[in-house]
C-alpha cells in the first residue's frame, strides 16, 4: 500500500502552479460526445485517476479520445453506444454526466445508478426531474437509470430545488439539442458551470446567463467540436493557500483567480493570513499566530465543501474556537476521526463541528477519507510534531495531480512511497502515457 510520509515543521516558500480545474475538465470531456461533426480539442487537461475515467467510459462508448501533454482529443462523430456501466461510476460519480450529452444526441442513455459515497448519499433525483420537464422517460431499475425521449427533447422552464452543480451542468446539456427554449433557475452558479457553458457556445450552443441563478438555453440542431482550455483548478489553489499559510511560509499560487475564491481570501484574511493579488496569480503569506474564526459550507459564490476539510486543518493551529458547519453535504465530517488521531480537540454537533485551537498535532497514521480529507491531513501533517503517514491514497490522486511532489517542491519534508519503502513519482501520469 502506498503512503505519504510527511515530516512536519518545514515552511512552505516558492511558486506553485496550479492544474486545470477537475470539476470543469469532467462536465467538458462529457460534452464533446454532443458534437456530430469534428473533433474537440481540450487543453490543461490535469492528469488525475478521474480524467482517466473518463476517458475510458467515452472509449467504452465508442468515441475516439487520447490524451497526451496535457490535451485530450475527442472525436465522437461516429455513432456511439449509450450506456456507461457500473465498474466506472463505482469508481466516479460524474459518469453520470454523459447522461445529458447522450439524451440530446441519441434520444437515449443508459448509465449505472451512482450509490452514497463517503461524503452523503448524493441523490440524482433534480437532473432526472429536469429531463423528465423536459419530455424524457425516466425509468430506474435493476442499479441502472435509463432515460429516453421520442425525437428531440422540448425545452421547458425548470427550478432546481438546490442548487445542484451536477444538476444544472445535465440539463444545460440536454437543452442544447432541444427543440426550443429551456429556463433553468436556482441553478449552481460556480466557475466551472461557467467553463461549460462556453465550451458549449463555442460547439455552437445557445446558453447566456452561467454564473447567475437563471441560465437560458435556445436549443439548436447540432454542434460541433471545438478547442478549448479548462480553467485553473481553485480547489487545488485553495489547497496550497492553506499550506502556506499553515506553515507560515511565503507562497505564489500561479493561476489562483481571486474571482473564484472570494470567500476562500476573506475568511483566511479573517485569520491573519496575508494574500495578495500578483499579475499570475495569489501571493499567501503565513502569520506567526493564526486567529479563529467560524465558516459555513454554502453553494457558490459561499465557501465551498470541497476546502472544508482544509480549513479544518489551519483552524485547528489558529487561537481559540472556531466552528464549521457543513450545510451542503450531510456526512461530510469522516476526516475527523483522523485529525484526532492527531491529537486535533474536535466536537462534532450535528453539522457542525467544533474546533479548539491551537492544537500541538502529532504525527499519526491516517486514512484519506476522501480526496479533500486526504489533502487536509497532509496539510496537518505539515505542522505536526513526527511522521504522519496517509494511506488511502487513490482518493488524493482522483483530485490531485503530484501532491507529494508539489509540497515537497515548496520545501516541505513529503514523499510518497510504495510498500518497499521506494519513492513513486507522479504515479498517474505515468497510468495515463500507458493508457493513451
Ligand atoms: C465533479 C464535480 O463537479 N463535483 C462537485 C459537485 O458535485 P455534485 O455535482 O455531485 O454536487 P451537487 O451540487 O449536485 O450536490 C449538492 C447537494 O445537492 C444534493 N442533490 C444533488 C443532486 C440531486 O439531484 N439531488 C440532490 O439532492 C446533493 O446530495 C448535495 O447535498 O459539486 C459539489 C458541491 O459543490 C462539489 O463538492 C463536488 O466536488
Ligand atoms: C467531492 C468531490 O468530488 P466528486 O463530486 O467528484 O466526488 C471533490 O472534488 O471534492
Amino acid at each position: 500500500m502506498e503512503k505519504i510520509i510527511v515530516r512536519g515543521g518545514r515552511q512552505l516558500n516558492g511558486t506553485v502552479k496550479v492544474e486545470g480545474a477537475k470539476n470543469a475538465v469532467l462536465p467538458v470531456i462529457a460534452a464533446s460526445i454532443i458534437a456530430s461533426e469534428g473533433k474537440s480539442t481540450i487543453h490543461e487537461v490535469p492528469a488525475l485517476a478521474d480524467v482517466r475515467t473518463i476517458k475510458e467510459v467515452l472509449s467504452n462508448m465508442n468515441a475516439d479520445i487520447s490524451i497526451s501533454n496535457n490535451t485530450v482529443t475527442v472525436d465522437a462523430s461516429q455513432p456511439l453506444k449509450t450506456e456507461a456501466p457500473f465498474e466506472f461510476v463505482r469508481k466516479m460519480r460524474a459518469s453520470v454526466l454523459v447522461l445529458g450529452p447522450l439524451l440530446a444526441r441519441y434520444g437515449h442513455a443508459k448509465v449505472a445508478m451512482p450509490g452514497g459515497c463517503a461524503i452523503g448519499s448524493r441523490p440524482i433525483d433534480l437532473h432526472l426531474k429536469g429531463f423528465e420537464a423536459m419530455g424524457a422517460k425516466v425509468h430506474v431499475g435493476n442499479g441502472f437509470v435509463e432515460v429516453h425521449s421520442e425525437g428531440r427533447l422540448q425545452g421547458a422552464k425548470i427550478y432546481l430545488d438546490v442548487p445542484s452543480v451536477g444538476a444544472t451542468e445535465n440539463i444545460i446539456m440536454a437543452a442544447a439539442l432541444a427543440k426550443g427554449k429551456t429556463v433553468l433557475e436556482n441553478c449552481a452558479k460556480e466557475p466551472e458551470i461557467v467553463d461549460l457553458a462556453n465550451f458549449l457556445n463555442k460547439m455552437g450552443a445557445k446558453v447566456v446567463g452561467a454564473g447567475t441563478e437563471t441560465i437560458r438555453i435556445e436549443g439548436v440542431e447540432t454542434l460541433h467540436g471545438v478547442e478549448h482550455t479548462i480553467i485553473p483548478d481553485r480547489i487545488e489553489a485553495g489547497t496550497f493557500m492553506v499550506g502556506a499559510a499553515i506553515t507560515g511560509g511565503n507562497v505564489l499560487v500561479q493561476g489562483a483567480e481571486t474571482e473564484h475564491l472570494r470567500s476562500l481570501v476573506s475568511k483566511m484574511e479573517e485569520m491573519g493570513v496575508y494574500i495578495k493579488e500578483e499579475e499570475d496569480g495569489l501571493r499567501v503569506i503565513g502569520p506567526k499566530k493564526l486567529k479563529a474564526t467560524d465558516i459555513k459550507t454554502l453553494p457558490h459564490p459561499g465557501f465551498p465543501t470541497d476546502m472544508q476539510s482544509q480549513m479544518m486543518a489551519l483552524m485547528l493551529r489558529a487561537e481559540g474556537t472556531s466552528v464549521i458547519t457543513e450545510t451542503v453535504f450531510e456526512n461530510r465530517f469522516m476526516h475527523v476521526e483522523e485529525f484526532r488521531r492527531m491529537n486535533a480537540k474536535l466536537k462534532i454537533e450535528g453539522r457542525s463541528v467544533i474546533v479548539e485551537g491551537p492544537t500541538e498535532l502529532q504525527g499519526a497514521e491516517v486514512a484519506a477519507t476522501d480526496l479533500r480529507a486526504g489533502a487536509a491531513l497532509i496539510l496537518a501533517g505539515l505542522t505536526a510534531e513526527g511522521y504522519t503517514r496517509v494511506t488511502e491514497l487513490k482518493h488524493i490522486d482522483r483530485g490531485y495531480v503530484d501532491l507529494a511532489e508539489k509540497f515537497a517542491s515548496l520545501g516541505a519534508d513529503v514523499e510518497r512511497v510504495n510498500d518497499d519503502g521506494e519513492v513513486v513519482i507522479n504515479p498517474e501520469k505515468q497510468q495515463q502515457t500507458s493508457v493513451s
